[in-house]
């Protein structure tokens, strides 16, 4: 297996949760893709709709009921093996005794790529926050604390890079000037990014393609292409193309929104 070809396929995907004396949930339901390498994928839907189930799986953390994935024609347990899946979550997760290098060369050591003090310095710089390699993470805010969890998930040199609504908890300035450095960082070194948000706007100015979810079961909806030239200004997020991306987002996020008789309660 090529380094360089990670295209990930999704072929008829199904997860059911399965708990005793409850309703089995169809979390997935024939969820098809072909993710090419390189590209930003974002997913989103409402609440219950299968997005962290299916980063789950994207991770090797759940395994499909039914129905394949594969990563450059490997199983992901592969790819988690030989560490190129990088992760980032809502909450930074950093250790609040170790310093921010520290934090930042925390996987990369435990993946046996070790990072230089050099190497975690540039990371640091990369995100914007070099100053603070000897603060603490109290003493940082909280989207500096998102700069060094992504800068911790680059020290493992991954290939794809899984993201949970990582600025979900974060202001809406402070969300906008992190998807801008979010999108210089991976203008540098494109890897494939699947990133789960509810924000119709993150979704459109970020994404090379858009999978809008719906639940009950959980299922691709549509498939989105922000078909805009990836050099994106912080300007032209209000501009009318990714205004009428945002919208074909939002009309197929409305009209598949529920089914009348889909016989289950809200969440
Ligand atoms: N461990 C579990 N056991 C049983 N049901 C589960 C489990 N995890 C998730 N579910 C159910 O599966 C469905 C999909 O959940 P999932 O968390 O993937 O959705 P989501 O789109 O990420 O939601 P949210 O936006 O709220 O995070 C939901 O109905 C949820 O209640």
């Amino acid at each position: 297996m090529s380094d360089r070809s990670q295209a990930i396929i999704g072929r008829n995907l199904n997860l059911v949760y399965e708990r005793p004396g409850a309703e089995p949930v169809a979390a997935l339901q024939d969820v098809s893709f072909t993710i090419e390498d390189g590209q930003f994928i974002s997913l989103i839907g409402p609440s219950g709709c299968g997005k962290t189930t299916l980063l789950k799986i994207f991770g090797d953390l759940l395994a499909p009921t039914s129905g394949e994935l594969t990563i450059g024609g490997s199983a992901p347990s592969l790819l988690r093996q030989r560490r190129v899946i990088g992760q980032m979550f809502q909450d930074a997760t950093l250790l609040p005794w170790k310093t921010i290098g520290d934090n930042i060369a925390l996987l990369g050591d435990i993946a046996g790529k070790k990072p230089t003090r050099e190497e975690v310095a540039s990371l640091a710089e990369m995100v914007g926050i070099g100053r603070f390699i000897d603060s603490y993470p109290h003493e940082l805010s909280g989207g500096m604390r998102q700069r060094a969890a992504l800068a911790r998930a680059y020290a493992l040199k991954p290939r794809i890079l899984l993201m949970d609504e990582p600025f979900g908890a974060l202001d809406e300035i402070t969300r906008e000037q992190m998807n801008d450095e979010l999108v210089r960082i991976w203008s540098g070194s494109r890897l494939t990014v699947i990133f789960v948000t509810h924000s119709i706007a993150e979704a459109a100015y970020l994404s090379d393609r858009v999978f809008v979810m719906a639940p009950r079961p959980g299922r691709v909806v549509a498939d989105v292409r922000i078909d805009i030239p990836r050099e994106r200004r912080a300007a032209e997020r209000f501009g009318a193309e990714l205004t009428r991306c945002a919208e074909e987002i939002h009309h197929h996020l409305v009209t598949n929104m529920r089914k009348p008789d889909d016989g289950h309660d809200a969440d």
